[in-house]
């Protein structure tokens, strides 16, 4: 009986040692986490981020590295500050990146993660990106659409030239323009004024409720990082996020209901097209559902406004500091247009100097700092270090852009460097050279890349070939401040305010 007692407990001594063994040589081989700051108890690092997280991110990456690993609450998060770790993730090891952390902006305002943007990577998001790549985003689909983006510029333009002396919010009448060039695509009309001028509360309050829905999806909220504490809202976010959805779930409701009414024979906008999707089946065995279509809409109208209208309100406020460059540009769109007409979107092409300034405004301004979040699906090794399975992906494009190992005097506006002859002739913005990716990359990159770049283009040509910019309340361009304010996406902190005065013929800004 002792016998066979000393025996067991032996036995168990001598399979506890070789667990340990085995465990310490796990731990031994398995590589570490990447560095990064000390975490605090629970909150971890949440607390360094303060008020402009890229910027943050920005300075900590300076100390730990270009792969940098961060506690926020109880989550991973690896944040990418370099060219060559961003390629790693968006590009090598892409597959493990597809999908999106949870949020409560996924959840409260974007019909809990029905929508495109925060779909979990699979059959569903395949079924929402195929329709828009095709109804909306191929070259096709954008040659179609060709003359509504032109007239809405058009109408941009007349508005400004009439403006008179009240100084014009340069990002509002941006902000309405890309919201009607799109609403005409998506849904056969306009759904705001010109936003010139005082009395027009529905493009102000448009615009205001993307402004505050990206102001919310950028707060670093702490119930998506310290799970028990989400039901707190701590910071308020989720109850803004749900009165936010709210307003816009009025605003969708009421658009799809009018559609499905007036009913359409031929699907001449997206929206009809997608309603008569409705009652096909997917190939995989789902139809599209309305949540979907609303939820679809609410991404095309938050995603691709305020990223185009911020980032032409930030070209136009460098070109108003440098007066050389604008110059240059307009002696170029004088030569390729003359002075009788309006830019057209088939001039583009023959614009490299605009084409540059456009790239190095991406450059320097990109509209989505830190990119939208991945999750990484399994635990991976990447330059040596473990991503642990669940880690949230941070790609710090804004730092990337700015790194003096990459670009020199990587703070100047010297749109020249993208020019043959220049430090980057051959580089674009299109996902293919990870220096410069203000669109993201890999199989989840913008998915309204295409039209982004149009619109940002033609936005920029058009404005600068038909006025001259001062700047409102005899303010000094000296004096502007280029300081960013917080958001998801990259807002200024003071509003660009101008007087643009009309600088081609005047048969130009009639109607
Ligand atoms: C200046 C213009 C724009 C910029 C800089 C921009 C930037 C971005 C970025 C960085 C992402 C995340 C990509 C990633 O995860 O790697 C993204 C995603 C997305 N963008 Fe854009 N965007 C712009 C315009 C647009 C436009 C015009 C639309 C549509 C009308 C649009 C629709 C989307 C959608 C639907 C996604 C989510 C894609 C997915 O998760 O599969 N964007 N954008």
């Amino acid at each position: 009986m002792v016998a066979t007692f000393t025996l067991i407990a032996w036995t168990s001594i001598l399979c506890f040692l070789i667990y340990s063994f085995l465990q310490h040589r796990r731990r031994a081989k398995s590589p570490a986490l990447p560095p990064g700051p000390r975490p605090w108890p629970i909150v971890g690092n949440l607390p360094q981020l303060g008020p402009k997280p890229h910027q943050s991110m920005a300075a900590l990456a300076h100390v730990h590295g270009p792969l940098m690993h961060l506690k926020m609450g109880f989550v991973h998060v690896v944040v990418a500050s370099s060219a060559s770790v961003a390629e790693q993730f968006l590009k090598v090891h892409d597959a493990n990146f597809l999908s999106r952390p949870p949020n409560a902006g996924a959840k409260y305002v974007a019909y809990n993660y029905q929508d495109l943007v925060f779909a979990p990577y699979g059959p569903r998001w395949r079924l929402l990106r195929k329709i828009c790549a095709l109804h909306l985003f191929s070259t096709r689909a954008l040659d179609d659409f060709r003359h509504i983006r032109q007239e809405e510029v058009g109408i941009l333009t007349r508005a400004l030239a009439s403006a008179g002396k009240t100084p014009i919010r340069l990002g509002q009448v941006l902000n309405v323009c890309a919201t009607n060039a799109i609403a005409r695509v998506m849904l056969g009309r306009r759904v705001v004024g010109h936003g010139c001028g005082g009395g027009d509360e529905k493009a102000e309050e448009f615009k205001a409720m993307v402004v505050e829905l990206m102001v919310l999806a950028g707060v670093f909220n702490i119930g998506d990082f310290i799970p028990p504490l989400e039901g707190l809202d701590l910071q308020g976010v989720a109850a803004k996020m749900k009165k936010l959805h709210k307003r816009f779930d009025a605003f969708l409701s009421a658009i799809l209901d009018e559609h499905k009414i007036k009913g359409s024979g031929v699907h001449v906008d997206l929206l009809s097209k997608l309603i008569s999707l409705k009652d096909v089946d997917d190939g995989e065995g789902g139809r599209i559902t309305d949540i979907e279509i609303k939820a679809l809409l609410l991404n095309l109208f938050t995603a691709g406004t305020d990223t185009t209208s911020s980032t032409v309100e930030w070209a136009i406020a460098e070109l108003i500091r440098h007066p050389n460059i604008l110059s240059q540009a307009q002696k170029e769109l004088d030569a390729v247009v003359g002075k009788d007409r309006l830019v057209t979107e088939s001039d583009l092409s023959q614009l490299p100097f605009l084409q540059a300034i456009v790239k190095e405004n991406f450059r320097l301004h990109p509209s989505t700092p830190l990119s939208l979040p991945r999750i990484a699906d399994e635990s991976c090794e990447i330059n040596g270090y473990l991503i642990p399975k669940g880690s949230t992906l941070l790609v710090n494009v804004w730092a990337i852009a700015r790194d003096p190992d990459r670009w020199s005097n990587p703070l100047e506006f010297k749109p020249e460097r993208f020019l043959t002859g220049g430090e980057r002739p051959t580089v674009d913005v299109k996902g293919n050279d990870f220096e410069l990716i203000p669109f993201g990359a890999g199989r989840r990159i913008c998915a309204g890349m295409s039209l982004g770049i149009r619109m940002v283009q033609l936005l920029i040509a058009t404005l600068i070939h038909a006025f001259d910019f001062e700047l409102a309340n005899g303010q000094l361009v000296q004096n502007l401040n280029m300081e960013e304010a917080y958001g998801l996406t990259l807002q200024r902190a003071e509003p660009l305010m101008v007087h643009p005065k009309p600088r081609l013929a005047s048969h130009v800004y009639k109607a």
